[in-house]
Parts: structure tokens; sequence; C-alpha cells
């Protein structure tokens, strides 16, 4: 085969004596050759390591196709070439971790209070684990709205979502990040056909300093059509199949907490604002080289009416105890889903259910997922503290806000604790 004309005009960025470069860009030439013929391949992406120092990044794309060579240290040095490369380029914190680096680069070394301080985690407690078997026993929607009072946040298990569905979701979390970066890259905001779905690292690197160490996809449901356009195609069924099979979850959830709201039952009106639209996101944190320095996300609520979230065997879930200092670790239980109240819940509510603080910690060890499906209401949705806790005579502690300014506020800033609901205080 024919090596592609165009490969003669390569940038180069070497740091290498040339006899090492001979001998490794014969070899890279000897894979693309190979993988051309026997894969079939659209957009290679060849990583070759000389000690742990050097990185050749070949990159070959049909369109454009060049080859890149930059020295790893560079890569590491250079702030605004390593975040080219994490954020821009389709590698993610997981191409980043899979150079094997050996320390943390500085853009991802979180300030000290942004860390969480394992001195303030209580391994005593532990947040309401509740058996969904019966869910029509009033004992167990008491023991929801308790939860969501208490702790804003508890685990489920025999809650009807099969067990199958939930690995077949995992999966599909893991087969889209081993993604080449070429493929990934087509979800990037800047690329993506739509912009209900997108492709980030960190939380919004744009306005973040530091670097979160965690890769995210990001899916807004629309409608099944548009989903099968735009969604990945290697996680869209399992995911969609997710969504359906927890919808069923999702009812009987707000079906029990508004019932201590006064509100007998999920007509569509009240339908359409606590559950009338759904992100679900794929979170990939990969295994980091020191995860005391950073965070997989850090200390944030949630915007939504409340949050499903599905998460592998490996940990690394805190949450802040209510009115304390201290956090609490979420330990994975086979099979169960951990909810959340978000901030949407906590104002429509008036305040009696918590959307409360997490964080979730890097790992030095494992690769985690996490599934979060985010139920919220509608953009267009102008949201406050619901007319029937206001009879009651409660005195109203937050103001009526369009729900996508809401939204919007928290997209332009970084994790800061429990500050976002600050833009609905009266
Ligand atoms: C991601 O890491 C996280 C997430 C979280 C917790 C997340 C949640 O609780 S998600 C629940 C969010 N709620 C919804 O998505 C429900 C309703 N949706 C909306 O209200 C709208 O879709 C919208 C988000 C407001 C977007 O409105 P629209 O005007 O139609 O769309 P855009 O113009 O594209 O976006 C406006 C604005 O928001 C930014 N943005 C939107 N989506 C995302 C996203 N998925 N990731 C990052 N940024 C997003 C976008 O950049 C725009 O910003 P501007 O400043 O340019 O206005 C917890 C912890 C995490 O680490
Ligand atoms: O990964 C987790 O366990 C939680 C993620 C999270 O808090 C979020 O995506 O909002
Ligand atoms: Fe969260």
């Amino acid at each position: 085969m024919q090596i592609p004309k165009t490969f003669l005009s390569c940038l180069f960025v070497l740091t290498l004596d040339m006899i090492i470069f001979n001998k490794y860009i014969k070899k890279m030439f000897d894979c693309y050759i190979k993988a051309q013929t026997k894969c079939r391949c659209n957009l290679l992406s060849f990583q070759l390591f000389i000690h742990t120092r050097i990185i050749f990044s070949v990159k070959v794309a049909r369109g454009s196709r060049t080859i890149r060579f930059t020295s790893m240290a560079s890569l590491l040095q250079n702030t605004r070439e390593l975040k080219t490369f994490v954020v821009d380029e389709g590698h993610g914190v997981k191409g980043l971790s899979e150079l094997k680096i050996k320390s943390l680069p500085e853009l991802f070394i979180q300030p000290i209070e942004k860390r969480l301080d394992m001195s303030k985690v209580v391994p005593y407690e532990s947040i309401p684990v509740i058996d969904m078997s019966n869910s029509d026993d009033p004992k167990v929607g008491e023991a929801i709205c308790d939860a969501a009072e208490k702790w804003g946040f508890f685990q489920i298990i025999n809650h009807g979502v099969p067990l199958s569905i939930i690995d077949d979701v995992k999966d599909a979390t893991h087969r889209f990040f081993m993604l080449p970066p070429e493929e990934k890259k087509k979800y990037l905001f800047k690329n993506s056909p739509t912009k209900n779905v997108r492709l980030v690292t960190s939380f919004i690197p744009e306005v973040d300093t530091y670097l979160e160490w965690k890769d995210y996809l990001s899916c807004f449901y629309v409608s099944d059509d548009e989903a099968n356009s735009y969604w990945p195609s290697v996680c869209r069924d399992q995911v969609l199949e997710y969504l359906k099979n927890s919808e069923s979850l999702i009812k009987r959830l707000l079906e029990a907490l508004i019932k201590r709201l006064d509100i007998p039952k999920l007509d569509d009106k009240n339908k359409a604002i606590l559950m009338g639209s759904m992100r679900i996101n794929l979170n990939y944190y990969p295994v980091c080289p020191n995860p005391e320095l950073t965070v997989g996300v850090g200390g944030h609520s949630d915007v939504s009416t409340l949050t499903v979230l599905l998460q592998d065997e490996t940990g690394g879930l805190y949450v802040r105890k209510l009115d304390s200092e201290d956090w609490v670790h979420v330990p994975p239980i086979k099979g169960s889903l951990t909810i959340n109240i978000g901030d949407a819940l906590q104002i429509m509510s008036n305040g009696l259910y918590k959307s409360i603080e997490h964080h979730v910690v890097a790992n030095g060890n494992k690769n985690r997922i996490s599934v979060p499906i985010f139920v919220n209401p509608r953009p267009s949705d102008v949201i406050g503290p619901l007319p029937q806790v206001i009879n009651r005579g409660e005195k109203a502690l937050y103001k009526q806000v369009l729900y996508s300014d809401y939204v919007k506020h928290f997209y332009r800033k970084s994790h800061n604790g429990k500050d976002t609901i600050d833009f609905a205080k009266v």
C-alpha cells in the first residue's frame, strides 16, 4: 500500500535525537499500513511511549492526514498545550491518564479548600438505604420523605429497574469512553450537530481555573428520533432503555415526595414541572496519579428536581451531612441506585427537602464510572415554592425563577458548594 503524499507534510515538535526517531518512525508507518489494510479504520491513533518521558502522538485522519510529534515533557509543562490535548482534541483526562504520567499536572491541582478533607469523613454514619419492593406501603413513602428532609440523599434497593439494563448501561458507558479520541471528538460541543449532546472534560473547562479529573458525555433527552439521530450509536440504545426503565421509579419517588407537600397525586400539571425534562450524563473518572491533589467532582449540589445516580463498584462519592462539616461516604451496593434531591425540589418544597452538597474524589488505582439521570422541570418552567406549600402559611424562602435561567447560572461558574441556590433566594 502507498503512503499518502500528505504524510510528507508533517508537523514535528521534536525533543528526540534522530537515531531514536528513525527507529520509531519506521515502526509507526508499519503500524499505520497494517491498520489501514486490516482494520479499514477511518481514524487511527497510535501512541508510543519511550521511557515514560516522551510521547509520539501520531494521528492519521482521512480528511487531514497529519502526523504530530509532541514531547511528553512539553505537553505536561505547557498548560495551554495540555488543555488543548485534554479538552479540545477528544483525549479527555482519560487520554492523559493513559499516558501513565507519574505526577499530576498543575492544571489539575485544586486549591486545598476545594479538595475533600478526609479527616472530616465520619465512618460511623451512612445515608439511609430504602427497600422499594413494597413502594405502595405508606411506611416506604414516609422513609423516602424522611430521608429527603434529613439527608437529601438515600440509596434504594429492589427499585424495579432490571439489573441487566443497569449492567448494559455501565458497559455502554465504558464502550463510549473506549472510542478513539478522533471518534469521541465528534461529540465535543464545537463539533456536535446538536447542543443536546456534548462531551466535556472537567465541569466547565472555559470557566474552571483548575480542571476536575472527569470526562462526561451529557445527553438532554428531547425525543427518540432526536436521540437516534445524534446520540453516539455505541451507547444510545442502552442509555435510552435505561431512561425508559427508570421512568416508573421516578414517578413512584415523586408521588411519595409530593404527599408530604399536600399534593395528593402526580397529575399532568405537576408532572410537567417536576419531571418535564431529563438529562443523562455518562461520567468517566480515570485513574489519577495524585488523587489527593485533585477532585473527580468538586463540592456541588445538583440543579435537578431529583437525581437517580448509578455508580459502579469503585466508591468515592461523599455527601455532606446536613448542617454539618462532616462528610459521609456512599458505599456502592450491588444493584442499588442512589437518589438525591436537587435544588429545583428544594426550591419547590420551600426548603423542606434538601439538595445536599456532594463531592467525588479521584482514584489512584481504578477507573470509575457513574451515570446520573437528572430529572428536571422543563427549561421554560417558572419554579418557586409550590402554592400548596405556601397555602399552609409558610413564608416563601425562594423567588419565582425561570428554570433555564437557573441552570444557565449554574453552568456559568465552577463548582462552589451550595452557592447556586443563592440565585433563587428571596
Ligand atoms: C456536568 O457536570 C455536572 C453536572 C451536575 C449537575 C447537573 C444537573 O443537575 S443537570 C440538570 C440540568 N438541567 C437541565 O439540563 C434541564 C433543563 N435544560 C435546560 O434548562 C437547558 O437545556 C439549558 C441547560 C439551560 C440550556 O439551554 P439552552 O439555552 O437551550 O441551551 P444552550 O444555549 O446550549 O445553553 C445555555 C448555557 O448553558 C450551558 N450549558 C448547557 N448545557 C450544558 C452542559 N450540559 N454542560 C455545560 N454547559 C452547559 C451553555 O454553555 C450555555 O452557557 P452560556 O453562558 O453560553 O449561556 C453536577 C456536577 C457536575 O460536574
Ligand atoms: O459520580 C458520582 O458519583 C456523582 C456525580 C455527580 O454528582 C454529578 O454528576 O452530578
Ligand atoms: Fe451531582
